[in-house]
C-alpha cells in the first residue's frame, strides 16, 4: 500500500503538488492520471524519496521511505526507461542495481525471464530499442520482488504485442496481491487495464474513484445503429428516438430501447447491421473532468467528433459493455 496524506510540493512560486491525501491499494491496478503538469511525476519521486516534501507524509507498506531498510524490495519504480548506461549489457545493469541495492545476484536471471529478455541481456543496453529498454526497467523494477510498483508510461514505445504484454503483466501483479500504479497519458491503454483511478490536476485530487464509477460519469449512454436503408432514421424519429449521424456511417439513438429499434426493423423488413451500445470513453471523461485544471490549451482545430463534441473523440467506439 502506497499512502500519501497532506503531501504538498512547491518549485518556487509553482505548488506541483498540493495538498494531496489519497491511498494505492493492493491487488489492483491505479491509474494515476492528470494533464500536463499536473504534478504525476512530482508525486512519485516524492514517494520514491527522491525529493523532500515541503509537508505531508509518504508511507509506502506503513513506514517512510527513508525509515525503509531495503527500499528496492518494498517499492519498485521504472520513471525512465532511457536511464541505463548504454555500454553495459542489459544484464550487468540489472547486476549493478542487484549488488548496489544488497539483492540476490539470482534475481537477475529471474525478472530477465519474466520480461523476456533473458536472449538479448548480454547485448549492450545501448543497442536496445525503446520497447527493450522499457522491458529492462520493468525488469528493474521487479529486482527487489516489492509489494508496491510505480509505473511511469512503462508502454511507451512498445508495439500492440508488447502493448499487450504489459497489460497482462500488469493485471498478473496486481493478482498477485501487490499495488500497481499506472502512470500513462494513453487513455485508451488505461481504460483497458486499470480497476481504479487517482486523477489530480494543479496538484490536487479531482478524482479518486473505481474505472466503472468514472466512466459512469460520461454522457447519457446511446445505441449505435446502422441500417441497409437510409429511411431508417425517419421511422426511428417518428417512434420518439432521438438520432443523431455518425460521420463513419450509421446513427446513434438516444430515447429507445434496443429491443425497441430491433421490433421498428423487423416491422419495416429492414436489415440492421449493427445495433450496439455506445459510452462516453476514459478520454471523454478525463477531458471534462480536468477541464478546468489543464495549464496548457492550443487552439488548433482539432477534429471534433460529431457524436460527443470532444476533439479527438471516436463516435463509434463502443465502450467495454462490461465496465
Ligand atoms: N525541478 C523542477 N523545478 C521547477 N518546477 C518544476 C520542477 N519539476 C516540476 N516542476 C513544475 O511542477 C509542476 C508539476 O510538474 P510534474 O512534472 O510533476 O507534472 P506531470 O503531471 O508529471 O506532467 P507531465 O504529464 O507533463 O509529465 C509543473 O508546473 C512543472 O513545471
Amino acid at each position: 500500500m502506497l499512502e500519501l496524506r497532506g503531501l504538498t510540493k512547491r518549485y518556487g512560486d509553482v505548488t506541483a503538488v498540493d495538498d494531496l491525501s489519497c491511498v494505492f491499494r493492493p491487488g489492483r491496478v491505479t491509474g494515476f492520471l492528470g494533464p500536463n503538469g499536473a504534478g504525476k511525476t512530482t508525486t512519485l519521486l516524492l514517494a520514491l524519496g527522491l525529493q523532500r516534501p515541503d509537508a505531508g507524509t509518504v508511507r509506502v507498506g506503513g513506514r517512510r521511505y527513508t525509515a525503509l531498510d531495503a527500499p528496492m524490495r518494498e517499492v519498485g519504480a521504472l520513471l525512465d526507461a532511457q536511464a541505463v548506461h548504454p555500454n553495459r549489457s542489459g544484464r550487468d545493469h540489472l547486476r549493478a542495481l542487484a549488488a548496489g541495492n544488497r539483492l540476490p545476484v539470482a534475481r537477475v536471471g529471474e525478472v530477465l525471464e519474466r520480461v523476456g529478455l533473458s536472449a538479448v541481456a548480454g547485448r549492450r543496453a545501448g543497442t536496445f530499442s525503446l520497447g527493450m529498454k522499457q522491458r529492462l526497467g520493468i525488469a528493474a523494477a521487479l529486482l527487489g520482488d516489492p509489494a508496491v510498483l510505480l509505473l511511469d508510461e512503462p508502454i511507451n514505445g512498445l508495439d500492440p504485442g508488447g502493448i499487450a504484454w504489459v497489460r497482462a503483466l500488469l493485471r498478473e501483479l496486481a493478482a498477485e496481491g501487490r499495488t500497481v500504479v499506472l502512470s500513462s497519458h494513453l487513455m485508451s491503454e488505461m481504460e483497458q487495464t486499470a480497476d481504479h483511478l487517482i486523477v489530480i490536476g494543479r496538484g490536487r485530487l479531482i478524482a479518486d474513484t473505481s474505472l466503472t464509477a468514472f466512466l459512469d460519469r460520461a454522457a447519457p449512454a446511446g445505441l449505435l445503429v446502422r441500417a441497409e436503408d437510409p429511411g431508417f432514421p425517419a421511422a426511428l424519429s417518428a417512434a420518439g428516438g432521438s438520432v443523431r449521424e455518425v460521420p463513419e456511417g450509421g446513427w446513434l439513438v438516444f430515447g429507445l430501447p434496443a429491443y425497441e429499434i430491433g421490433r421498428l426493423a423487423l416491422t419495416r423488413r429492414i436489415v440492421l447491421t449493427e445495433l450496439s451500445p455506445r459510452r462516453g470513453s476514459l478520454e471523454e471523461v478525463f477531458m471534462s473532468a480536468t477541464a478546468s485544471s489543464t495549464d496548457f490549451t492550443g487552439h488548433a482545430s482539432a477534429p471534433v467528433s460529431a457524436v460527443s463534441g470532444v476533439p479527438g473523440g471516436d463516435p463509434v467506439r463502443s465502450a467495454r459493455g462490461s465496465r
